[in-house]
């Protein structure tokens, strides 16, 4: 008997063969197309996705072209904003989050913990609320063996915006979307050249570069983003690990005596790019200045968290120059060189990292060779502020001792 024919919609595995679509594709690109192929492992995941890039790939949008444009963007879209966290209406011991994963498991005492046993499309709201909770408390969570669509990646990122995702001018994106959803890919800059040389730069650094990379991303922002989520579809074997350091630890290793004297001080925080100036044509590039509270009370935990990155915050206002300069190299070291308030993070591919940018500062581990691509998509927060009634983690859970100005580690 003749086997009976079944129509079946393809099956995943159909989309393990990109080999047609990966030639079709490199025939677009070896035409002056804007095309540059991506990883196979990322091919793969967009063509399960539905995203297509024969039009181009990545996708940039318009460089603004005045420091004054890129100044007002946020503030004229947003108005003033006003942010409600999803994490405020979690249910404190998340327990839909908890009770559907298969592991939780923190990573270090004080920054990170893993989910294992989720797949985060599949989210339910109230699940979403206890992650932001979750997040909010150990300012980074991961989960590996993610099947997620760049869509799917975009929808939770609005979910935890309130409504909102940064909308980056500029940088490099997935097309089809909207914008929105940006790439972690030093191939697909558009100074290709200069991000190679990076990408291979498997040397130590030479001693003026040894804290290179720090930063909290786009402090330049009067709404920066909260919760931003790192997925990366393709990732080196060896090296190319992201670290991230927490600011509510940073803050409780200061003594009650420095903690007084930076409690409500305003910084004064710099864009990465620079642009030019309207009123002062012929001034050279500049950056966007924004001022935010060097110490910020986070919405959902109430808790104070250091708020410097040695990438973008330039001065104190009050203070001058040199004294500002003092006080800031002292924040940064506090942040940068305290092992025991940071996670360092071994990628595998379809790994997602959402972390909170309130409370963090990372920096990827220039260290590697070969094909690393990701997308991130962050979530809008509220404009940072500073209670003076918040209190500090260590105050708020009561943890003994050492974070809490006493024999702390790094008093050499
Ligand atoms: O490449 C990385 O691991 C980190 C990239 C980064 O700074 C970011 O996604 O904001
Ligand atoms: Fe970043």
């Amino acid at each position: 008997m003749a086997p009976i024919a079944v129509e079946t919609a393809p099956a995943q595995s159909s989309f393990e063969d990109i080999s047609a679509l990966k030639a079709q594709l490199q025939e677009i690109a070896k035409t002056d197309s804007g095309l540059i192929l991506p990883p196979d492992n990322t091919l793969r995941r967009y063509a399960r996705a539905g995203i297509d890039l024969s039009k181009g790939y990545p996708f940039f949008p318009p460089k603004p072209e005045f420091v004054q444009d890129v100044t007002k963007i946020r503030e004229e879209a947003r108005g003033d904003r006003t942010y409600v966290d999803p994490g405020t209406r979690a249910d404190k011991e998340k327990k839909a989050l908890f009770g559907a994963a298969k592991e939780v498991n923190d990573l270090t005492t004080h920054i990170g913990t893993e989910i294992v046993g989720l797949q985060l499309e599949d989210l339910t709201d109230q699940q979403k609320d206890e992650l932001a909770l979750l997040v909010a408390e150990r300012s980074i969570v991961f989960f590996r063996d993610q099947q997620l669509t760049p869509q799917a990646q975009q929808a939770l990122g609005v979910y935890l915006g309130d409504g909102e995702i940064e909308r980056h001018p500029q940088v490099a994106q997935v097309p089809g979307l909207g914008g929105g959803i940006t790439l972690i890919w030093a191939d697909g800059r558009k100074d290709n050249s200069a991000a190679r040389t990076q990408r291979n730069f498997r040397r130590p650094y030479p001693s003026e570069k040894l804290s290179f990379g720090w930063h909290t991303d786009l402090v330049h922002e009067p709404y920066p983003p909260g919760y931003t989520h790192l997925h990366q579809d393709t990732v080196p074997r060896v090296g190319g690990d992201t670290l991230w350091a927490s600011g509510y630890a940073a803050y409780d290793k200061l003594s009650p005596a420095f903690k007084k004297l930076i409690d409500g001080l305003n910084g004064v925080y710099k864009s990465a790019h620079q642009y030019k100036d309207e009123n002062d044509p012929e001034g050279g590039l500049k950056y966007v200045l924004r001022v935010h509270p060097l110490v910020r009370t986070h919405p959902v935990t109430g808790w104070k968290s250091l708020w410097v990155n040695r990438s973008h915050t330039v001065g104190i206002e009050g203070f001058d120059k040199a004294e500002s300069d003092a006080l800031l190299e002292y924040l940064h070291n506090i942040f940068e060189r305290s092992t025991d308030i940071q996670v360092r993070w071994k990628w595998t591919p379809g790994t997602s990292a959402i972390w909170d940018n309130r409370t963090t500062i990372h920096t990827v581990s220039f260290d590697y060779e070969g094909e690393r691509h990701g997308t991130r998509v962050s979530s809008l927060a509220e404009k940072p502020y500073y209670d003076p009634k918040s209190v500090s983690r260590a105050e708020a859970l009561q943890i003994d001792g050492f974070l809490n100005g006493q024999d702390l580690p790094h008093r050499y």
